[in-house]
């Protein structure tokens, strides 16, 4: 079963009381799943779909542009294009397969006045008016982002703020992930998904994928098998909760595993057909660098004592990534 849906809109209209009773629903999907997708977000659809266009105009550009804002690689948050990521090596779970990689291209641009990590930009006149929408899209998610974040606060019996205050100022991230035509025996093939199991490193994730599918979660009841996020509105927000947050919660809240894969319908047909290509958007909510990612002190108690340590976000992310910077 696909994670559930939520009307937004209780939260963001609603009274006193359909506020608490969608910030408790919320958290309940989060603690069930890891995974929830939000209806009338407050996105309009004209935007996510423009965005898609941006995105597909971005990704069919020849690869020698898409390289002239290439990701400088290395220790740093990633900032412009890259191909062919190979982060999924490092998930725990994942070390076996030294082959694998993960099939897609993604552009990452984080806060529009970041001068620490600047975004790598494809000219102006290449693609006219590309990043004014996308700096558009980053401060529209980035709105959707504190909304949720205050109605996990309220689902939780926080006091107003306390998780507010350490997700901002905030480092977040768009990425738009393209991934590209595949046949679907080179991608049923061992090492080969189009994104390998993983949890976002952040605080939570807010994805819209396009109607081709394949994004999975994975079953808590039944550890190591997936399910498939499906969506009869390819509009839907997907939440998800991240690293920080469970970190956040002291264990509470589980960040949720996913994975993108052949979908199930296309899984079955027995043919071997090439996949077409398949687009996401999606919005990673970081706090900045000296925000904490340690246990917020409501959660530690005697019987539950403290599962993570007191670090900043910067140094969570250095072991995440596995490297020093
Ligand atoms: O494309 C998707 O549906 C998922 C993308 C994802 O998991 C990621 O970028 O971290
Ligand atoms: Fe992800």
């Amino acid at each position: 079963m696909s994670p559930t849906t939520l009307d937004a809109s209780r939260f963001i209209d609603g009274s006193v009381a359909d506020r608490i009773d969608f910030a408790r629903d919320l958290v309940s999907c989060l603690d069930k799943d890891g995974f929830v997708k939000l209806r009338n977000h407050g996105i309009p659809r004209q935007v996510i779909k423009e965005m898609f266009s941006w995105a597909k105009r971005f990704f069919d550009l020849s690869m020698e542009a898409k390289m002239s804002c290439a990701n400088a690689g290395g220790p740093r948050p990633a900032r412009g294009f890259s191909s062919h990521e190979k982060s999924a090596k490092l998930e725990p779970g994942n070390e076996g397969l030294l082959d694998a990689v993960d099939e897609l291209e993604s552009l990452n641009i984080g806060p529009i006045h970041d001068t620490k990590y600047p975004n790598q930009w494809i000219a102006e006149e290449v693609l006219p008016s590309f990043r004014h929408h996308v700096e558009n899209y980053y401060t529209a998610l980035q709105k959707t982002a504190n909304i949720v974040i205050e109605a996990i606060e309220l689902g939780l019996d926080l006091p107003a703020g306390s998780m507010l205050s350490r997700a901002f100022p905030d480092r977040s991230e768009v990425r738009l992930n393209h991934y590209p035509s595949i046949s679907k025996r080179q991608l049923c093939n061992k090492n080969i998904r189009r994104i390998w199991p993983h949890t976002d490193f952040g605080i939570l994730s807010l994805l819209i994928q396009d109607s081709e599918g394949g994004l999975e979660f994975e079953d808590r009841r039944s550890p190591g098998t997936f399910i498939p996020v499906t969506s009869k509105d390819s509009s839907d927000l997907i939440v998800n909760a991240a690293d920080i947050l469970q970190r956040w919660t002291n264990g509470v809240l589980k960040a949720g595993l996913h994975q993108v894969t052949v979908p199930r319908q296309v899984q079955i047909d027995g043919t071997d057909s090439m996949l077409p290509p398949r687009y996401s958007l999606a919005f990673f909510l970081r706090p900045g660098d000296e925000n904490s990612a340690g246990p917020i002190r409501d959660f530690v108690t005697e019987e539950r004592p403290a599962c993570y340590d007191e670090i900043s976000a910067l140094e969570h992310l250095r072991r995440r990534n596995g490297l020093v910077y």
